[in-house]
């Protein structure tokens, strides 16, 4: 049972993505580490969709997915989190925007700007990604107050290139937390 802190809590919005081995689990495995750290809880979970790899085409189809998480951690500790879980998936970076086990991307902070050397928020690329807005649009609602919605509704308008995404299976996290309360 993970005492999550609730002190100071922030809601976070993250993607995951995975285009090498068993994506599905690898995306599930993401999400069950990222509930079991202290300060991280995952409230819910996007629909999973197959996509076209985007930037470097010559690769597997990637699937690709969005979490809510509430989180009393910093943007920079949640990034290092993300980052300690994509290594023990094994992730291997051979070629930039290549095949990876399991990629996970901090995408909007409750609106926070940040312009670090490595985080910057909201995600530089969330906005022209329709792999990333897609699954967003699953879990993110009008009375979201930091205006995320209409970021993600006017970008999914936009968007030319919406083609090359496909659900590929409804999601049916419960957040793992809330289980081991129940
Ligand atoms: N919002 C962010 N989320 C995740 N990583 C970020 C963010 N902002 C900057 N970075 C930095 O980007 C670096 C490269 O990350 P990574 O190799 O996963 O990029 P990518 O996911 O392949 O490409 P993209 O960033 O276009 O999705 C990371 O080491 C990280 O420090
Ligand atoms: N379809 C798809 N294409 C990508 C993805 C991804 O998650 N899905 N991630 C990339 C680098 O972050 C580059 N290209």
């Amino acid at each position: 049972m993970n005492s999550h802190a609730t002190s100071e809590c922030s809601e976070a919005y993250i993607a995951l993505g995975a285009n090498l081995g068993d994506r599905e689990v690898n995306l599930m495995e993401a999400l069950e580490r990222l509930d079991e750290v202290p300060g991280i809880r995952v409230e819910r979970v996007s629909n999973l969709y197959e996509t076209d790899p985007v930037g470097y085409v010559d690769q597997p189809m990637f699937l690709n997915m969005a979490a809510a998480l509430s989180t009393s951690l910093s943007p920079h500790e949640l990034l290092a989190e993300m980052q300690r879980i994509e290594k023990e998936l094994g992730r291997v970076r051979h070629i930039h925007w290549g095949p990876r086990t399991v990629d996970l991307d901090l995408l909007w902070m409750e609106g926070r700007r940040l312009d670090t050397p490595d985080l910057i928020l909201p995600h530089p690329r969330m906005q022209e990604r329709a792999f990333v807005l897609r699954p967003l649009a699953d879990i993110v609602f009008e009375s979201e107050p930091s205006g995320l919605y209409h970021v993600v509704k006017t970008a999914l308008e936009n968007l030319e290139g919406k083609e090359g995404i496909q659900l590929w299976k409804t999601s049916n996290w419960r957040s793992v937390s809330a289980l081991s309360e129940s």
